[in-house]
């Protein structure tokens, strides 16, 4: 799909929204392309864990996932981010539509490593066929769950599911939206990060945290789909992440 753009949103990117941003939405909308949010839910998935009693394990920036924290997970994603997301999209004239993996299967998927991360996958398939049509009249909202083919649900690292859909599909454009103005060294955005200096910044201990798998799924959606990009605003340059050094 070479005129679809997805915009990856953070827990924390979600809640702080500008005008520009919805602008921006409406702009490539009303130009044809299409357009899908992916959005994160982190930090509210950890507040809410606390809530019910439960203490948030992350390793290598994913969440470990037992049977208690994926029933919270869920709720969370499509009971609180989603809907809330939607809402703000309705209210700046857009037309938003809400989707998880079980809409016509959209995300498949498979254990990431169930002895360390439980219930925790990474996408194998996408329903791009379906994807397609449900963006032709609508911006899509899709929360970062996926099922196996059996019809368990796994909890996704967002970062990993918006870069695999990215790539599955071809995207023109995959916008990593975050709460830092790109990847920082010293307090400055790095510009333009290839796998090199990725290896380096994360070897160094300078990337860490979330940060981690968010580099290493742009790195790979980089191969193919032409624009990848880490910033705090669309209309901000951030890191543009390339496959190559050239
Ligand atoms: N080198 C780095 N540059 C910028 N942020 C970094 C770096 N290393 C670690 N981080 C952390 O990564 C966070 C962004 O990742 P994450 O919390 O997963 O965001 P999101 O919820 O948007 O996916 C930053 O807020 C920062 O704390
Ligand atoms: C497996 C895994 O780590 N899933 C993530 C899904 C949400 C997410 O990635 O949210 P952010 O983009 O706000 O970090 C989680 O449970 O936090």
């Amino acid at each position: 799909m070479s005129d679809l753009m997805i915009i990856k949103l953070g827990g924390n990117a979600a809640t702080q929204l500008s005008p520009a941003f919805f602008a921006q939405l409406a702009a490539w909308h009303d130009a044809g392309n299409k357009v899908l949010l992916i959005h994160g839910g982190g930090p509210q998935i950890n507040a809410w864990s606390q809530k019910f009693g439960l203490t948030p394990i992350k390793k290598a920036g994913i969440r470990v996932t037992d049977p208690q924290t994926l029933q919270v997970t869920q709720a969370v994603l499509l009971g609180v981010v989603q809907p809330q997301l939607c809402l703000a999209l309705s209210q700046h004239g857009l037309p938003a539509l809400g989707l998880n993996c079980t809409d016509a299967h959209l995300l498949v998927g498979d254990f990431l490593d169930q002895a360390i991360y439980g219930q925790v996958g990474a996408v194998t398939g996408v329903n791009g066929q379906a994807l397609s049509e449900f963006l032709t009249d609508h911006i899509g909202v899709l929360a970062p769950l996926a099922q196996t083919e059996d019809g368990q649900l796994l909890n996704v690292n967002a970062d990993m599911a918006a870069a695999a859909v990215a790539t599955a599909l071809h995207a023109s454009k995959l916008v990593l939206l975050t709460d830092v103005p790109g990847v920082l060294e010293q307090g400055n955005v790095v510009a333009k990060l290839t796998p090199q200096k990725a290896a380096q910044l994360i070897a160094t201990n300078v990337i860490t945290k979330g940060m981690q798998p968010k580099i290493e799924a742009a790195a790979h959606t980089a191969q193919v789909v032409h624009e990848v990009v880490i910033t705090d605003a669309l209309n901000h340059a951030g890191t543009v992440v390339v496959a190559c050094a050239g």
